[in-house]
């Protein structure tokens, strides 16, 4: 049976969630799912944009045809061409033959890439600015590339001002039949699958974020639909400004996250007492996590969002723990800047961790490292307290 809702007169959220889902790309675990969101428009021509994921295509070929309710499919905008949004492309082409798709340049060599199908006289090729009028509304393209493909592109309509704004604004979970943001608790119950899900996916193209957020100063926006989570129709500045600092790379709050690795307790003891050293010195935002237990994709969300950051981590075969070293990687492949960073070492024979940790954090760009590192030999012992204490005393001057 199809499943959609209206989200204006003639607009139609005709997507799927997928709840069995365990990783997003099979790298990022989902605890609640992930939504495929996909927008019918019924004008005087048909506009579908963007298609879904194979998991829900089953739903989603429903959907379309019931919203369709007896009409034929006359376009397909394809916003972007990852295979979540794409996959069921060649079942479209197959249910209505004389479907046209609206992409850009980028477009349709990717449709070729992942398709057999003949484009021959199915392309509309359109770039910056273009518009396309479908009865009623006049359709007017953004090209918005390496957010976070090459080929993707937002489709603004100008009559009644929403932007199908691609993966941007786009979020983990799936949606509970609630699509819109007002008809959630979006702080509450989303933001952190959403900074995760930006961080993690979108996070190293903060830049082309930055000129899409521009392009979209001079738009009068009244809606955002985005291909993952909730519909933005109210509030559209608290998620824009999410936006606009992630990808400026300012942290979200002054506050600390230790992020440590421990095989037998000892550096994890280290990093214990300097969380407690810093509430002592009046820090009440301290978040800490085990990394061994925590996906990086969680670290990743954390550190856009901390100002400060204290890694600890024991030496490992003459280098860094592997969990640790793995965390770092994607720090810098995510291109994380502005953050004030303390490192923590261990070592039983030749503690190298607090120089190597230190090394990779200086290759990054616009990192602060503390010069109060602390390196210790196997245990904690009563002289690295003092150092401890300084350490939490220069992180407290500056979170405070
Ligand atoms: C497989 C393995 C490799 C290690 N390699 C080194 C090393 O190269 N240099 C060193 O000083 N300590 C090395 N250590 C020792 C640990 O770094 C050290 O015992 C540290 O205190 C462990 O901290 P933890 O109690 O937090 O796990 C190694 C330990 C293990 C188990």
């Amino acid at each position: 049976m199809h499943c959609f809702r209206k989200v204006t007169d003639d607009l139609y959220w005709v997507g799927g969630n997928d709840r069995r889902i365990e990783l997003f790309e099979n790298i990022f675990p989902l605890s609640d799912g992930v939504s495929y969101n996909s927008y019918l428009l019924l004008d005087e021509k048909t506009v579908l944009i963007d298609s879904a994921d194979y998991a829900v295509g089953r739903q989603f070929l429903e959907n379309v045809k019931a919203a369709l309710d007896g009409r034929s499919l006359d376009y397909l905008i394809v916003n972007h061409m990852e295979p979540d949004h794409c996959a069921m492309i060649d079942e479209l082409v197959l249910r209505y033959p004389d479907m046209q798709i609206i992409g850009n340049a980028k477009t349709f060599p990717m449709i070729s890439q992942f398709f057999d199908f003949d484009l021959e006289g199915k392309k509309v090729i359109v770039k910056e600015g273009d518009t396309f009028s479908t009865g009623k509304h006049t359709l007017h393209f953004v090209m918005a590339p390496m957010v976070h493909w090459p080929e993707v592109m937002m489709t603004y309509d100008e009559t009644d001002k929403i932007l199908f704004c691609a993966d941007a604004f786009g979020t983990f979970k799936a949606l509970n039949g609630n699509i819109f943001n007002d008809e959630v608790d979006f702080d509450r119950d989303w933001l952190d699958e959403a900074r995760r899900y930006y961080t993690n996916i979108v996070g190293k193209y903060g830049m082309q974020v930055q000129s899409v957020l521009k392009k979209a100063a001079g738009l009068d926006i009244q809606m955002l639909c985005p291909l993952h989570g909730p519909i933005w129709r109210t509030d559209l500045d608290y998620i824009i400004g999410k936006y606009d600092k992630w990808s400026r790379y300012e942290p979200e709050e002054k506050g600390v996250m230790i992020a440590y690795a421990s095989m037998y307790g000892n550096t994890e003891n280290m990093a214990e007492i300097l969380a407690n050293l810093l509430a002592e010195e009046g820090v009440k935002n301290i978040c800490m996590h085990n990394i061994s237990k925590t996906h990086v994709s969680e670290l990743i969300a954390d550190s856009f969002k901390y100002s400060h950051i204290v890694l600890a981590a024991p030496t490992y075969n003459n280098g860094i723990y592997p969990l640790m070293d793995n965390y770092l990687e994607d720090m810098k492949a995510l291109a994380l800047k502005n953050r004030t960073i303390a490192v923590l070492g261990n070592g039983s024979w030749a503690p190298q961790s607090t120089k190597l940790i230190s090394t990779k954090i200086s290759e990054m760009k616009d990192m602060s490292l503390m010069v109060a590192n602390v390196t210790i030999k196997s245990s904690v012992k009563d002289e690295q307290m003092e150092e401890l204490k300084s350490l939490a005393r220069q992180i407290a001057e500056e979170v405070l």
